[in-house]
């Protein structure tokens, strides 16, 4: 696919400089407390030229060394704060939620091509709170999620085969199996095989956001671009809006369509779509929202959970003895006649902390999604302005060697025995009312395929023509969502017992 960019220059980010340089002046007057320390601001601009351009992560960890936990820095008038450690994290995304949980515009993916209407971007209002209802029926607690056991058991073990016919695939079946699940679960949906027509879809439009929100559209530095009709020179955007929009819009609908006409005709699977169709909604606005919240679930979950689970594969690739740790405590508990379920999730503590250790080792979402402040308020003597947006930077918190001694080790026993270490899913998952609504469904994601692979499969380094590959170097790649750098490796069956296990007929 390739994509028709407006490309930045200086005389844009001046424009855009003067444009808010009035509402700096108003903000910086608004209170006599400070702003909470942070690399010190040029005039207009701010610091506009400190931004990183990727991997925000780490600079807002170097800026916390410097400034403290609470940082902030203004960028053209927008002020930014970044949390680099839990407490003030809970202080204000948890406690003041009530004021801590809007977010930002984004011009180009919210306005124009229309991702305003998922549940990640929605403003805090009620359609927001309507949406994270629906998913708390689907999903909110390992209660409600038990409806789904058989069909995340199913869908991993069909995994398990993509990975014995083809091993060298890891990504695509990872991809595939993620998408799987979320869209059985949420419209019922069996994928096929090889190319799957709303896999890719998604995928597309995916792809889109991704762009649509970067600053690769000066529409994004300066909204009122977006104002600016089709025809006039430069407004190119416009155009790719549309188009986008129309993906988007072809995204959200197939799937809700094909449901429906299950749903109509009586043979219709249990899903979050087809169980609130039954339930009489999907009239209006009703329909709008399921439909919508509906992609929100694809669109905030399949890539999220395909970061978690490659970096599940790399720690094992890394650490051969955590993996035969697991292989050990598995073999005690199951045996090797069966594949594991979530069943025995309670009898598998050593594994249980790998999922942990796994979610924490690499962050999937290293500055989770900005929350906008929607009143002025002040927190430990510091001046946080309505508007402002802001970042938990969990990527530190999950590394805070004061809070994981080595953060760069793979290590489950930090979880174990009398004085565990903190639970990373209490910030993997982000804060307040704005938390992943699709926690539970990621975390049992996330057992099933640690459980089911380290039972049946041996994951060893690459070998090409003899040669064994150097063990892969381990960076998190840039993105909201951020994905282990690319490795390869071996998967071979354990034995010929697990290679009849994963070729046996599925079991659910
Ligand atoms: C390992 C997997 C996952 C991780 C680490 C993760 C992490 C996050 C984080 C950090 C946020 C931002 C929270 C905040 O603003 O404070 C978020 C939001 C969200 N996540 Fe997840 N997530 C994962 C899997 C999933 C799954 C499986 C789903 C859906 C089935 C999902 C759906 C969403 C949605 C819809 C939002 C937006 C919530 C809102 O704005 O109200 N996520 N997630």
């Amino acid at each position: 696919m390739t994509f028709t960019l407006t490309p930045i220059t200086y005389l844009d980010i001046i424009l855009a400089a003067l444009a808010v340089y009035g509402i700096t002046r108003v903000v910086s007057k608004r209170s006599s407390l400070p702003l909470p320390p942070g690399p010190r601001r040029l005039p207009i601009i701010g610091n506009l030229f400190d931004m990183p351009m990727s991997k925000e992560w780490e600079t807002f960890s170097k800026w916390g060394k410097e400034y403290g936990d609470v940082v902030s820095v203004t960028v053209l008038g927008q002020s930014i704060v970044i949390l680099n450690s839990v407490k003030p994290a809970i202080d204000m995304l948890d406690r003041s939620s009530a004021i801590y949980s809007d977010r930002p515009v984004i011009p180009m993916a919210g306005e124009l091509v229309g991702w305003k209407n998922i549940m990640g971007l929605l403003p805090y209002a009620d359609r927001h709170k309507r949406y994270r209802r629906l998913a708390k029926q689907l999903f909110g607690s390992t209660k409600t999620m038990e409806a789904f056991h058989p069909a995340e058991e199913l869908e991993t073990h069909r995994f398990l085969k993509r990975l014995l016919s083809q091993p060298d695939r890891l990504v695509q079946h990872v991809q595939k199996t993620a998408g799987a699940i979320i869209l059985r679960i949420t419209h019922g949906y069996i994928v096929q095989e090889g190319e799957d027509p709303f896999v890719t879809l998604a995928d597309t439009a995916m792809e889109q956001f991704s762009v649509s929100s970067s600053n690769a559209f000066i529409v994004n530095i300066v909204p009122a671009l977006k104002y600016v009709p089709q025809w006039m020179p430069g407004a190119g955007f416009q155009k790719t809006a549309k188009e986008w929009a129309a993906t988007l819009e072809e995204m959200v609908d197939r799937p809700y369509q094909w449901v429906k006409s299950r749903v109509a005709n009586g043979t219709a699977e249990i899903s979050f779509v087809s169980n609130l169709l039954n339930e009489g909604l999907g009239r209006g606005e009703e329909e709008f929202e399921i439909k919508w919240s509906a992609a929100s679930l694809y669109s905030g979950g399949a890539d999220t959970t395909v970061s978690a689970i490659l970096s599940f594969f790399k720690a094992m690739l890394l650490w051969p003895e955590i993996a035969q740790k697991a292989q050990a405590e598995i073999d005690s508990v199951i045996g090797n006649d069966r594949l594991p379920t979530f069943a025995d999730r309670d009898q598998l503590p050593y594994v249980n902390a790998v999922v942990l250790e796994a979610l924490r080792w690499h962050t999937v979402a290293p500055t989770g999604i900005p929350h906008r402040v929607m009143q002025d308020n002040i927190y430990n003597g510091y001046f946080i302005p309505k508007g402002a947006l802001v970042f938990a930077n969990i990527w530190k918190m999950c590394h805070d060697p004061a809070v994981y001694p080595d953060p760069m080790v793979f290590k489950p026993e930090r979880y174990l025995g009398q004085v565990p270490q903190m639970n990373p899913s209490d910030m993997s998952f982000g804060f307040g009312r704005r938390i992943c609504p699709g926690r539970v469904l990621a975390d049992a994601s996330l057992f099933i395929t640690c459980a089911m692979v380290l039972a049946v499969y041996d994951i060893s380094p690459y070998t090409e023509n003899g040669v064994l590959d150097r063990p892969p170097t381990v960076e998190q790649m840039p993105g909201l969502v951020s994905h282990p750098n690319k490795f390869r490796c071996n998967i071979k069956p354990r034995s010929k017992k697990t290679l009849s296990l994963i070729e046996a007929e599925d079991q659910s």
